[in-house]
């Protein structure tokens, strides 16, 4: 799809096709049709990233607890966003034995009750021993940063997720 598709789109079909690149939160989407016309995928990209941004605390919290855990039941379930089932299962989360998944659970539990929402990272660039090890280290940061590093993971699944439906190469953004 190249970027004249995108800005020829009406607004029912720009959140159909982009609702999704913020997890479960097309309203970002609905917020950056307004924005158009984009000069290029970077430009777009950019546009998510500012409607983040200009949120209050609250709505950056509320993207964050939109996200299923990496691992969780939902991943069990088949119940994720197709986009998140890719991500999930192409990180090897659908592989992990017992010890492993029961760890993971242990650890996004204490995550969630220490910040007040879920461990967030971009699987497609991670694996399962790294994510442990991410979650272990990063359940130690002081809530601030916390929220500052987990809405950097948002922005890294969205931006993965916008050059996969402009089939870009997202090492070039
Ligand atoms: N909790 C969390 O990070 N979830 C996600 N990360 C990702 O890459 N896909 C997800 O669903």
């Amino acid at each position: 799809m190249d970027i004249e598709k995108v800005n020829s789109m009406d607004f029912g079909e720009f959140v159909d096709v982009f609702g999704n690149v913020i997890e479960r939160c097309p309203l970002i989407a609905a917020a950056v049709w307004s924005q158009r016309p984009f000069l290029d995928l970077e430009d777009l990209q950019k546009h998510f990233f500012a409607v983040i941004d200009a949120l209050p605390q609250s709505g950056q919290e509320g993207i964050l607890r939109c996200h299923p855990d990496l691992a969780g039941r939902e991943l069990q379930q088949g119940t994720l966003t197709a986009e998140s089932q890719r991500e999930q299962s192409g990180a090897g989360l659908t592989c992990l034995g017992a010890d492993e998944r029961l760890r993971l659970a242990e650890l996004n539990a204490q995550y969630r009750a220490r910040f007040g929402f879920p461990f967030i990272l971009a699987a497609r660039l991670s694996d399962p021993a790294a994510m442990q090890r991410e979650l272990a280290r990063r359940l130690l940061c002081p809530p601030a940063q916390e929220l500052r590093t987990a809405l950097g993971e948002v922005k890294k699944i969205g931006g993965l997720r916008l050059a996969d439906l402009l089939c870009a190469d997202p090492a070039k953004l």
